[in-house]
């Protein structure tokens, strides 16, 4: 079956559970992509483009997936001069994706802000990454002794002060994020491993049981689905995790 029909078929109804989970595309090639997305068939519905991806040809995916019915995540992590990410933002809102990351530096998510307006993408700000510790805070810079949950919980202000869509935190840090930016704001956790799974460079990780019932509304996930033996059940077992968490 060709990806363009199967994409077709497995169009989702709003509120499916299947959407909180966000399959990170993180392969070399277009075509490696296409054949992942067909494997993993309905189990997926929403897919993230990241470096990896959008670099080797993922703009054009993007719009694929769109037209085939799955919602994309575009995982740019712009951070630049105001007038770049403003104008960057606004040809990423062309693309007919449904998120975009930006770093939560509050220069930057004021310009995404101005840049997304008058369109439907969602602009979700990256607080500090999951792969980050306290050590590697302090080797990047910050006070010796600020910890990720505090940095997180700071930007988490500003991203909300500034009328950002989302925040994108380790789920530990999750109930801290949502005190702050209440109910209406999207939390979306990385950093999810099924039990069992190899962290690898993650450093700040749960399942995705807990990711959910800590207050995330997506979980993003690579590379325990898409290096899988079989995505497809791999997916699967998530979203039944997920819905037995919900
Ligand atoms: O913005 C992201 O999606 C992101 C933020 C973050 O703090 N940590 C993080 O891992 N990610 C992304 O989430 C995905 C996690 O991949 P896996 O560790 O393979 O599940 C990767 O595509 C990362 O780029």
């Amino acid at each position: 079956m060709s990806t363009a029909m199967s994409l077709r078929q497995d169009s989702t109804p709003a509120g499916d559970v299947r959407d909180r989970l966000i399959i990170g595309l993180d392969l070399p090639s277009v075509e490696e992509a296409r054949r992942t997305v067909d494997r993993i068939g309905e189990a997926g519905t929403f897919y993230k483009i990241g470096y990896q991806l959008a670099y080797a040809g993922g703009f054009e995916l993007a719009r694929e997936l769109v037209a085939g019915g799955k919602k994309v995540f575009l995982d740019l992590k712009l951070h630049d001069i105001g007038n770049t990410v403003e104008e960057g933002v606004r040809s990423v809102a062309r693309l007919g994706a449904t998120f975009l990351t930006v770093h939560a530096y509050p220069q930057t998510m004021r310009a995404a802000v101005a840049g997304r307006a008058g369109s439907s993408l969602k602009i979700l700000a990256v607080t500090v990454l999951t792969s980050y510790d306290q050590q590697d805070l302090a080797e990047a810079g910050y006070a010796p002794g600020l910890t990720p949950a505090e940095l997180v919980e700071r930007r988490a202000v500003q991203a909300r002060d500034i009328g950002i869509d989302g925040i994108v935190c380790a789920a530990p840090e999750a109930a801290r994020v949502r005190a702050v930016v209440g109910p209406d704001r999207l939390i979306v956790t990385p950093g999810i491993r099924p039990a069992g799974a190899e962290a690898g460079d993650q450093k700040r990780i749960v399942t995705p049981a807990e990711g959910i019932r800590l207050g995330a509304d997506h979980l993003v996930v690579a590379r325990p689905i898409i290096k899988a033996a079989d995505p497809r059940a791999s997916a699967e077992a998530i979203v039944a995790e997920i819905a037995g968490a919900v």
